[in-house]
């Protein structure tokens, strides 16, 4: 019978370094010569990326209903795990995903305020049991992320998305979630510190990672 594949998702606030970082495990997984699933939330799959353009939208910022936004993210997810993420699981392959469900209880439930047993509800629905075997969270003081996101969206000329354009009282209230998730299950979150140098946060990521691998095999 085929080994289930592993589970790792990236989580953090705007402009940590999650997008830079995702390669990052993958090819440190790929070098341990394993199968490997690269993707993202919300998308990841042709109909998750339309949720995706939707809820990113910067134009309907006001019109759409906090309730509307956390069904969007779970239908996306939906999708994802039954195109994407079950089958490479089921197969043996490693999916590594930026953001997953953590970022749910973060941004809908902390930033937006809806309770958490609400959220839990739709994860228990939807996920089926299903959650990361690791999950690398990174942190740092939501000013300084701000800058890194200032400057990505300088060079890149890219437009603010629509969470991108909430304001520091949101950010601080996602930070505290996803902290406070952390601490909830430290079996499960390795918590790295995003406000070193780029070297600095790949040695922190490598060395959780590779103590995770070693204790699974
Ligand atoms: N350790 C680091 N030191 C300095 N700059 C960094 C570091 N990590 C990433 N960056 C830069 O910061 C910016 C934001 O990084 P990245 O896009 O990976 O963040 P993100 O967490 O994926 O953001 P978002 O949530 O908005 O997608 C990029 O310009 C990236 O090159
Ligand atoms: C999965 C998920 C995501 N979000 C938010 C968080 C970000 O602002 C965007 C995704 O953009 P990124 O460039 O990938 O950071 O979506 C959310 O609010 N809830 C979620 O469950």
């Amino acid at each position: 019978m085929t080994k289930r594949g592993r589970f790792i998702t990236l989580e953090g606030g705007e402009g940590v370094g999650k997008s830079t970082n995702v390669g990052f495990v993958a090819g440190c997984l790929k070098a341990q010569g394993l199968e490997v699933v690269r993707t993202r939330e919300p998308g990841g799959t042709e109909r998750g990326e339309a949720i995706r353009a939707l809820l990113l939208d910067p134009a309907p910022l006001e019109s759409l209903h906090v309730d509307a936004e956390l069904l969007l993210m779970f239908a996306a997810r939906a999708q994802h795990l039954a195109e994407k993420i079950l089958p490479a699981l089921a197969r043996g392959a490693w999916v590594v995903c930026d953001r997953f469900t953590d970022a749910t209880f973060a941004y809908q439930g902390g930033g937006r305020g809806i309770p958490v047993a609400r959220i839990a509800v739709l994860e228990a629905f939807v996920q089926q049991g299903l959650a990361p075997d690791l999950t690398l969270l990174l942190d740092m003081p939501e000013a300084a992320a701000k800058q890194r996101l200032e400057s990505r969206l300088r060079d890149r000329s890219e437009q603010r998305d629509r969470f991108e354009q909430e304001h520091a009282n949101f950010f601080q209230a996602v930070r505290s979630a996803y902290l406070a998730r952390a601490e909830q299950a430290p079996e499960r979150f390795a918590v790295i510190d995003a406000q070193y140098t780029l070297d600095n946060v790949q040695a922190q990521i490598r060395q959780a990672l590779m103590a995770r691998v070693a204790e699974w095999y």
